[in-house]
């Protein structure tokens, strides 16, 4: 589903890459956690996916995209293929919550009758269907990133990636956000997670690829957070 193979990114700017001949493959249904220390080149990887850096030498392949090779115009196609979540949530303030998610459906040009069947689905699947005409405002935080976990679910990506979801959470909450996306990962999406929370990754125990100054330093099957920590 996902591969690099001998990735690296110079960003102009900085002496040191921020990523250093990484090579990781992910397979479809996969639940991957990506830790490090800050700057360690999480969100590079994931930014390389979205197609929104492109990178300094190697290759990355997403789905059927071969991403070195792929022309401006069908990036958004390879990003209908992979859903985004983010620390602050980023929803629209001013749309109500099934406006938010039924937005991004319009702008990929889904006929009404499909979203007006598909916002209340996955309305339900996030446990907000009574909160549906409440704007991002009248939400607890936790009830935030459901709607924007929504956001990027119902379109059906292949891929979920989550840049740090749980940032802005307090434990129990974001032990329901986990909860959430691991139910999603179990419809066959391949979910990609960027963290700094111990706790989730310790009790969750799903693949981890630790990266260090750009570098992979471990790619484990079933981790924890910190070895011998
Ligand atoms: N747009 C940019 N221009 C120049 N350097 C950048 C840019 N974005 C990131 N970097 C540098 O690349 C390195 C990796 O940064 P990145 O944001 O990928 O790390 P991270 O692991 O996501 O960190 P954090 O956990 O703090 O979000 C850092 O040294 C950072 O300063």
């Amino acid at each position: 589903m996902i591969r690099l193979e001998n990735v690296s990114k110079s960003y102009k700017t900085s002496t040191r890459p921020a990523l250093d001949d990484v090579s990781v493959e992910v397979g479809k249904g996969e639940f991957v956690f990506l830790i490090g220390p800050s700057g360690s080149g999480k969100s590079t990887f994931l930014r390389l996916l979205l197609r929104e850096e492109a990178p300094t030498a190697g290759n990355i392949h997403v789905a059927d995209f071969h991403l070195n090779k792929l022309s401006a115009r069908r990036v958004p196609k390879l990003r209908q293929n992979l859903g985004c979540v983010f620390q602050d949530f980023r929803l629209l303030q001013r749309k109500t919550v099934s406006e938010n998610i039924s937005f991004a459906l319009e702008v990929i040009g889904k006929p009404r009758a499909v979203i007006e069947r598909t916002v209340p689905e996955v309305l339900e699947l996030v446990g907000l269907s009574g909160k549906a005409d409440r704007l991002p405002s009248e939400l607890s935080g936790g009830e935030q990133q459901r709607v924007a976990i929504a956001r990027a679910f119902v379109n059906r990506p292949l891929v979920l990636m989550a840049d740090e979801p749980t940032g802005n959470l307090d434990p129990e909450t974001s032990q329901d956000i986990m909860l959430l996306l691991e139910r999603i990962n179990r419809t066959g999406t391949t979910v990609l997670m960027a963290t700094h929370d111990h706790h989730i990754v310790d009790s969750m125990r799903r693949r981890v690829v630790e990266l260090d100054l750009g570098r992979v330093v471990r790619d484990e099957a079933r981790g924890v957070y910190g070895v011998g920590r």
